[in-house]
């Protein structure tokens, strides 16, 4: 773990420094979690990936869901909570990692800072290694900032410190807690083209009203508006974010397949993703940066 962190956290006792294993059980040691508690929000984000894995808003909700079977393992990407993608979304060309590294990297903490209307403030950073160039051959530094407060804002940049250009996708993976899957409705989607990832030849249709999820789901939505709702027995949850694409995820029955998500745990989330993906990728000019960001509230 990085040398200065401790001196860090200790200007800010909003934010401790815990292990996995004592906040979510598993086997000890776990993984290094930092645990924030706010007078407008909490939340828990672990370094490996900066990965947020709870977002509770003052008062409010869990609106993340963490699996009841995650496993906390170095190099293994968590399932639950709000995964970062990147620097490519999905299967990769060649048979490297799904999802580019990002996730299942260790990150440092750069800044921590209370905020004047006393939202809190994270700032984590990942630079490239001879591990990432083999994956990636381009010099970068990933930075996530987290602000913590009745809303999770994520504001990413991306910048290309090479002298070639990047190719690059990314998703904010979010795993949405909802009480059932089944009887959610997603707005914020009618009329957008999707890419159905399931079917042979990944046929693209458009979307008509409210998504309804009643089924293995695994679409890709292409040029969407800002702003999704998600409707549910417990209130709403809505996304915003400044990215182009939303991905939709549920394995529904194949969740038995997925050990660390467990068979009968599919109808307790929703992954509503939001990047740039497929049409949507793009390519980091040398020199240049990609900046996005994605707001979650109740
Ligand atoms: O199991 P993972 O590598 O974390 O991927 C989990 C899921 O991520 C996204 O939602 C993709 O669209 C899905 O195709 C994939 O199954």
């Amino acid at each position: 773990m990085q040398a200065n962190l401790a001196t860090l956290l200790a200007t800010i006792p909003e934010i401790s420094l815990c292990s996995s294993a004592d906040l979510y059980g598993g086997e000890e040691p776990g993984l290094p979690v930092l645990k924030i508690q706010g007078a407008s929000g909490s939340a828990a984000v672990a370094l490996q990936g900066a990965h947020l894995l709870s977002f509770i808003p003052a008062g409010g909700r869990e609106l993340l869901w963490l699996s009841p079977k995650a496993v906390f393992a170095a190099d293994k990407a968590i399932r639950g909570g709000i995964p970062l993608c990147m620097p490519w979304f999905g299967r990769h060309p060649e048979g490297l990692p799904a999802h580019g590294f990002a996730r299942s990297s260790n990150w440092d903490v750069s800044e921590v800072e209370i905020l004047g209307n006393g939202d809190i403030k994270v700032v984590l950073v990942l630079h490239d290694t001879a591990a990432t160039q083999a994956l990636w051959p381009h010099a970068f530094v990933f930075r996530l900032a987290l602000t913590v407060g009745r809303e999770l804002t994520l504001a990413l940049s991306v910048e290309n410190l090479s002298d070639q250009p990047a190719p690059f996708s990314q998703a904010f993976h979010s795993y949405l807690a909802v009480p059932d899957v089944t009887e959610i409705a997603i707005s914020g989607l009618d009329g957008c083209t999707y890419v159905n990832t399931l079917l042979e030849g990944h046929p693209r249709k458009v979307q008509e009203g409210d998504l309804h999820v009643q089924s293995l789901t695994d679409r890709v939505y292409l040029n969407v508006p800002a702003k999704q709702v998600i409707s549910h027995g417990s209130g709403q949850t809505h996304i915003v974010s400044d990215t182009h694409s939303a991905i939709v995820w549920n394995p529904w029955e194949d969740a038995a397949k997925l050990a660390d998500v467990g068979q009968g745990n599919y109808p307790g989330f929703v992954c509503v993703e939001r990047g740039d993906v497929l049409d949507n990728a793009l390519t980091i000019a040398a020199g240049g940066v990609y900046r996005a960001s994605m707001t979650l509230s109740e």
